[in-house]
């Protein structure tokens, strides 16, 4: 197949045209680019790929969707919002990697995102897409989920889905390295802030709790809200969602144990490590996601840390499984990665 990416100037556009290079089903890829006019090197237009000799096309829908089989967007939040529009009328396969087609209402997005949405009923075409739980097969156009969201929604399922916890008692300190945050410099990414700090940000507005609650009520109407926290931690790869619950009366830390067993064993991303508790080093550099548990039967309260590399599991590599689930190759096509070990 031939695949369309724009965005490769970005970190997870970077990552993502690596994935797609080196994927078995994609013969070639084809990059766009909205600040050139005419075809350029891509050693001119993202210098990292020096040794690359593709060439970098003009940002043309039309062309796009007369070349390519699927675009990828890997675009800041406020791009697919204005773009996306020709591609839903012809029903041409996009997978987004930004927020913008996350949320199902205008007035979600323009209030969490502080942007101009896409109109309500391109929101309602897209269908978001968490990898282990959403269907894309038959879609599209895929939202692909936010960093925080995976993290946080792969700790939770389980739980949720099986009715185990007081979904009101849920609360989520989730951390994250400063690549999550984009190319662009910003204060509190600037070396002397992140280094050797901790710093919490977007205290109760962060963009991704409706996006998160909006997938948890999928799995439990009751669900209405969340309460979730991200910090900025000094690792430039990878997220630790540590995620608290008071479980239901006649749940132990069996019951715990065997859900997430029955919920993960098959899925080839996801390894539940039990009560051995997972760090972020142990899946940068991987698509997988790693989830452990510790229940304290006093307070009755259940700790899940589930971590994930935000470029991979987080962005580009849950997209490379959307793009598998779509087109119906192997589940783990292109994604057989391996840890960075130190
Ligand atoms: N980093 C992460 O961990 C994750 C990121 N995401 C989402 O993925 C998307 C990309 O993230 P990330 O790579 O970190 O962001 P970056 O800021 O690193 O890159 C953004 C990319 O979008 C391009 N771009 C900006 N404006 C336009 C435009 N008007 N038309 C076309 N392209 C444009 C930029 O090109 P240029 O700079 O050349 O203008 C650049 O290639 C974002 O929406 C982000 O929220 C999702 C999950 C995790
Ligand atoms: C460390 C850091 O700043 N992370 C970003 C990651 C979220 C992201 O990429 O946002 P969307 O995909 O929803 O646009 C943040 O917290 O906003």
């Amino acid at each position: 197949m031939q695949a369309a990416l724009v965005g490769v100037t970005g970190y997870a556009g970077m990552i993502l045209y690596q994935l797609l290079k080196n994927h078995p089903n994609v013969e070639q890829v084809h990059i766009y680019d909205h600040k050139i006019s005419k075809n350029a090197p891509l050693s001119e237009v993202a210098p990292i790929f020096k040794n690359d000799s593709s060439v970098v096309a003009p940002y043309d829908p039309t062309t796009i969707m007369g070349a390519d089989d699927v675009v990828f967007f890997a675009t800041s939040s406020g791009v697919t919002s204005q773009l996306s529009a020709p591609y839903l009328e012809k029903h041409f396969p996009v997978i987004d990697l930004s927020g913008d087609m996350r949320l199902k209402t205008e007035q979600a997005y323009e209030k969490w995102y502080h942007k101009h949405s896409a109109p309500t009923a391109a929101l309602q075409a897209a269908t978001y897409g968490l990898a282990e739980f959403d269907s894309v097969k038959d879609a599209t156009y895929v939202a692909n989920p936010g960093c925080y969201a995976t993290a946080t929604l792969l700790g939770l399922a389980p739980l949720v889905q099986k009715h185990l916890i007081n979904v009101k008692s849920i609360i989520v300190d989730a951390k994250s390295g400063t690549s999550g945050a984009g190319k662009k410099l910003s204060a509190s990414t600037h070396f002397t802030e992140a280094n050797d700090n901790l710093q919490i940000y977007k205290p109760n507005h962060h963009q991704h709790i409706p996006e998160i609650v909006q997938e948890l009520q999928k799995w439990d109407s009751n669900v209405t809200t969340l309460q979730f926290m991200t910090t900025l931690i000094p690792v430039t790869r990878g997220i630790m969602s540590t995620i608290y619950a008071q479980v239901n009366p006649g749940v132990d830390e069996q019951t715990l144990l065997a859900a997430f067993h029955d919920t993960y064993d098959d899925q080839p991303f996801i390894n539940f490590t039990g009560t051995d508790l997972p760090t972020i080093k142990q899946v940068v550099g991987t698509n997988n996601c790693d989830i452990g548990i510790a229940y304290n039967p006093e307070t009755r309260f259940v700790m899940v840390d589930s971590v994930i590399d935000n470029m991979l599991k987080g962005a580009a590599g849950q997209a490379v499984q959307n793009l598998n689930a779509l087109f119906g190759f192997s589940k783990t096509a292109g994604l057989n990665l391996q840890p960075a070990l130190i």
